[in-house]
């Protein structure tokens, strides 16, 4: 199956608190990605909702629901707030990450080996309620080795170290850890997603690792974004500028 886009809204969602109305609005852009050919929209509240909101993911749902066959992933640490937040929304899938409550971003993986016992038992509460659970993870095989006992159907790689190395010209050795990650979550019967500084300089060559089923991208995506569409709109306010001018 080829490999699924999740478009992460969470910056969309930065820009719009900045000002304190919906400008930009998630929905919206929930909308253009979905209609644009993205294959889903991915959310990460944080307990301090700086950028998505708890709120956001009922009207993301929503959303996602006059999509048939597209899906909404909510990611996020699995705290009281978060899992009621998400039992009730009920995404089609829920990536659970362990993150400090005033954490910047995201910048590791769960120790499944020691937190495997809290992890089943959130796993088995968000598939009874029909929610996909997915695992963030390093490319540790042993952590990997460990995910199966806790139930959950994906592990999401954390593609951070990747990025970086691309960006460093040196990439080979941290894809290759990448690609024996992959093929053991493949061996164990887990799916597979992958995220964290994905762009579209990085993300051909990550994809020649086998049956990664799908990719969230979010911080690069609305960078790459702004700057080819940033000229073109100064050249819409200078063309509109000048019209006036000319009156
Ligand atoms: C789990 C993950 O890698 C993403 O959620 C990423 O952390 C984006 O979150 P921020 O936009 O908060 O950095
Ligand atoms: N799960 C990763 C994600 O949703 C997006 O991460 P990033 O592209 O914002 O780094």
């Amino acid at each position: 199956m080829p490999t699924q886009l999740s478009v992460n809204l969470n910056k969309v969602a930065l820009i719009r608190n900045a000002r304190g109305r919906d400008y930009p609005s998630v929905v919206h852009f929930a909308e253009l990605a979905l209609s644009s050919g993205a294959h889903g929209v991915t959310i990460h509240p944080r307990p301090d909702q700086r950028h998505a909101r708890y709120a956001d993911v009922a009207a993301l749902k929503a959303v996602v629901a006059a999509h048939p066959g597209k899906e909404l992933n909510i990611e996020g640490y699995p705290d009281a707030r978060f899992l009621e937040v998400v039992l009730a929304a009920r995404p089609t899938q829920c990536t659970l990450v362990p993150d400090e409550p005033g954490q910047l971003t995201s910048d590791h993986g769960w120790d499944i080996l020691r937190h495997g016992g809290r992890l089943r038992e959130v796993v088995a509460l968000l598939q009874e309620a029909g929610i996909r659970v997915s695992l963030f993870v390093d490319p540790d095989p042993a952590q990997i080795a460990a995910a199966p006992a806790t139930g959950t159907n994906r592990v999401e790689l954390y593609t951070e170290s990747y990025a970086h190395a691309y960006a460093a010209g040196d990439w080979l050795a941290e894809w290759q850890r990448f690609a024996l990650a992959a093929r053991s979550a493949r061996e164990l019967g887990l799916g597979l997603n992958a995220g964290h500084d994905l762009n579209l300089d990085n993300l051909a060559n990550f994809l020649r690792i086998p049956g990664i089923a799908e990719v969230s991208i979010g911080h690069a995506l609305t960078v790459e974004a702004l700057e080819q569409g940033f000229a073109a709109t100064i050249r819409r306010y200078i063309a509109l500028m000048q019209a006036v001018d000319a009156e």
